[in-house]
Parts: structure tokens; sequence; C-alpha cells
């Protein structure tokens, strides 16, 4: 099973690299790996056994985190009307995303963040993704609120973007629309 020692922290260079699609139909190897992430992030919100193995509480993660560039991510997170995602991702890609933007009001953190870095991180409200499932199914998901968050976060890993590139935008694009804060 996957652990936090699985984990590459911020510093290794996988997590600026722009991962590789995976071939589909994908590998017996690459399920595993998939599936093996999925039951990471499950494990990580189970009390009992984050406390026995010293999971951080995550509610997604991607392959690179655990030194893999391939593009896919798994999500175990539950949306506000009590919706579960719960699926592991091959080469997930938004396809559309609403112009309006949003943030978690006390900012991100990153599995591969061993420190608090403060900041409010702009994403799309709403995004439609597609990509392929453990189970070989192509899906397209309409996504909004903190799923959509999340969805974006792991994307963003696979792109070699970590969440606190993205602050310094916030402060420049309040700027911009608030010059009177300008300071
Ligand atoms: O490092 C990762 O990719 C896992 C992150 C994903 C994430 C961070 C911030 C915002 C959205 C997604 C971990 O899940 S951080 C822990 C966490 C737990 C619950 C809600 C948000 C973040
Ligand atoms: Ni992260």
């Amino acid at each position: 099973m996957l652990t936090m020692k699985d984990i590459v922290r911020e510093g290794n260079p996988v997590l600026r690299e722009v991962a590789e699609e995976v071939s589909l139909p994908a590998s017996a190897e690459d399920k595993k790996i998939l599936q093996d992430m999925l039951d990471f992030v499950i494990n990580s919100q189970d009390p009992e056994l984050a406390e026995k193995y010293e999971l951080r509480a995550g509610v997604g993660v991607a392959a690179p985190q655990i030194g893999i560039s391939k593009r896919m991510f798994a999500v175990h997170v539950t949306d506000e009307q009590d919706q579960l995602y719960s699926m592991g991702l091959f080469n997930p890609r938004i396809v559309s995303h609403s112009i309006e933007e949003t943030h978690l009001e006390g900012g991100e953190g990153c599995l591969s963040v061993d420190r608090d870095v403060p900041g409010l991180v702009p994403r799309y409200s709403r995004i439609t993704v597609k990509g392929t499932t453990l189970e070989g199914e192509e899906v397209s998901l309409r996504l909004r609120g903190l799923v959509a968050i999340v969805f974006q976060h792991e994307l963003d890993h696979l792109n070699g973007i970590m969440f606190y590139d993205r602050i310094e935008g916030f402060k420049d694009k309040l700027k911009k629309e608030l010059p009177h804060l300008k300071g």
C-alpha cells in the first residue's frame, strides 16, 4: 500500500514535468498504480488507518506525486450535494470551464508541500472534465465547488504546476480589478 514515504516532495523535478499520456487501454501495471493511488486517498480519510500509517488526510493524489510522470490521478471527495466522487482517471482534461472563478477561503495545501503557503488560489468555478476510468469507461463530468477545485489541483500536477504558482496571479488580478488596493 502507498504511504507518505511514497509521496515526493517539492524540489523533486518530477513535480515540474508535463506528464505523459497513458496509452489506452491501460496496462495492468498502470491500473494497479492508479488503484493503489485511489486506495491511498481513501485510507488517508480513515482515522484509524491514517493514524496507524501516519497518512496526511487528502482528497486527491496525482501520479507525479509518487514519482510517476503519467497523466492519471485519483480523487475521493464529497461535493456540497453529498455526491461522492471516488475514482481514478486516465488522461483527464478540462474540455470547458466557466469564466467565473472561485477559491478555497483558507487557500490550498499539497501532500508534496510540507509547509503552509498562505494565499488564495484562483480556480474556475465550474469545469467539464473528460477522462477514462479504471474500468475503461470514457466519462464526461460537470463539476463545481470543492470537487471542481480538487480536480483542478490534481490536473495542475499533471502539468508541473504547484498551487502556489497561482497565488501571485490572484493578487495581481485583485490589483487590476481594485486599483485602490495597490500597495
Ligand atoms: O497534494 C494533493 O494533490 C492532494 C491535496 C489536494 C488538494 C489540496 C487543496 C485543494 C484541493 C485539493 C490534498 O488533498 S490537501 C488536503 C485537503 C483535504 C481536504 C480538502 C482540501 C485539501
Ligand atoms: Ni498537491
